[in-house]
This record gives C-alpha cells, structure tokens and sequence, in this order.
C-alpha cells in the first residue's frame, strides 16, 4: 500500500483554512480530518480538538506524544502521532498546520504537500470580526502576522478563498485529487 499524503493547511487568521477544511472534509469523506491537541479552552468553535492544559500539553510533548508541535497565539497545538498510522495506511490526512513547522514536517513525513491558502488582508479583517472567536486586540496581533513567507523547495498548491466557500471547496477538490498532485 502506498504511503498517504499529508496535505498541511497553511494561511493567515480569518482566510477560512478551517472553513475550506471541513467543506474539503465532505467532498472527499476518505481524507482523515486532524484533529490537534490545543490549549485553548474547549468548544470555543471553528474546529474539533482536544482542548488541554499547558501542564497536559507539556506532559504529552515529554512522553513523546506528537508527530510535530508547535506555539502560536499564545496557544500551543500538536499533531498526534496516531497520524502516521493513518499515513502508513495510505489514507490522505489534511491538517491545520503552521508556517513555521512546515519546514519540520517536510522531513518528517514522506509524502508532504502544503495547500495555502489565500485572501486579501481586507477579507481577513471582515471575516475575524465576523468570527467573534478573538478579542480586537488579538485580532489585530492576528492580522499583523497574516504576512509569512513559506519555506522554499516544498510542494505548494495555492488557493484564493476571497470569493464564496463552495466555490474555493469546489476548486480545491479539484486541486487535491490524488491522480492531479
Ligand atoms: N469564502 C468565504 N466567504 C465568506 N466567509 C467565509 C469564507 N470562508 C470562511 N469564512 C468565514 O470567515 C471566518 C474565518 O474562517 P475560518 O475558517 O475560521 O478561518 P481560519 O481557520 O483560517 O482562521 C469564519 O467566520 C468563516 O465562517
Ligand atoms: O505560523 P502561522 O502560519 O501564522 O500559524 C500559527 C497558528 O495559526 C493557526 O492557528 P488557529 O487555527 O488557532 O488560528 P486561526 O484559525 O485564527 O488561523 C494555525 O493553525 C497555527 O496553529
């Protein structure tokens, strides 16, 4: 069986990564939707995590308990190793990634394609207000980042998401089909 692909969702706050994922999600059921551990407190929306303490996440990075890990936000979020069975099994895996553990993953996992997505910072700025999830104060931080550069040398599929989600869903299936990438 061959190896699974991991493909890392990748775009600034508010460009709809979460949005695009699930739509991504229900057009293509096969393709395991990560869920990360985050510690941010539970049910605050936008996906499904498993919400933990600092103390917890620190013991879970001790005991080896993530494939990669990272700290953004003020938050700190892990990708499960449970993922790279799900790989080895050939399944394709879409995953809420950082930018700056991209170039990490690249060396991680065998088969690693990154979808950025895209939208104007007038769009970002709409669309965080409109999620209600942040404060002014960190969305203003959040739009502040929006601008980051990705690593060189890795596979990249780009993605605007300015216009209508089911449009972006439509386009990014299209994009992510096995036989296309
Ligand atoms: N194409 C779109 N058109 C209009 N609103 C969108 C679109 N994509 C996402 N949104 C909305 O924008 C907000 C941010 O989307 P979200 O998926 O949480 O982005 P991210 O995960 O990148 O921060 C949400 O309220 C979501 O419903
Ligand atoms: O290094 P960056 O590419 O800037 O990414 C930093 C973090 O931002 C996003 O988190 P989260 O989903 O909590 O926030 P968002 O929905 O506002 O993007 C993303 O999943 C990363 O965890």
């Amino acid at each position: 069986m061959s190896q699974g692909r991991l493909i890392a969702v990748v775009g600034p706050s508010g460009v709809g990564k979460d949005s695009v994922m699930a739509g991504l999600h229900a057009a293509m059921p096969a393709m395991h939707l990560v869920r990360r551990v985050i510690t941010r407190a539970p049910e605050l929306g936008g996906e499904d995590y498993d919400a933990v303490s600092v103390p917890t996440f620190d013991a879970m990075v001790g005991r080896d308990a993530f494939a990669v890990h990272w700290g953004a936000h003020g938050l700190f979020y892990g990708i499960p190793h449970a993922i790279t069975d799900q790989l080895a099994a050939g399944t394709d895996c879409l995953a809420n990634f950082s930018r700056k553990a991209l170039g990490e993953a690249a060396q991680i996992f065998p088969r690693f394609l990154v979808l950025n997505i895209t939208a104007k910072p007038e769009t970002l700025a709409i669309r965080l207000a409109a999620r209600g999830r942040e404060t002014q104060d960190e969305i203003a931080k959040r739009l502040a980042q929006a601008d980051k550069p990705l690593p060189s040398g890795l596979d990249v599929i780009h993605l605007s998401n300015d216009g209508a989600l089911h449009d972006t869903i439509a386009r990014g299936v299209a994009l992510l089909q096995p036989e296309s990438v």
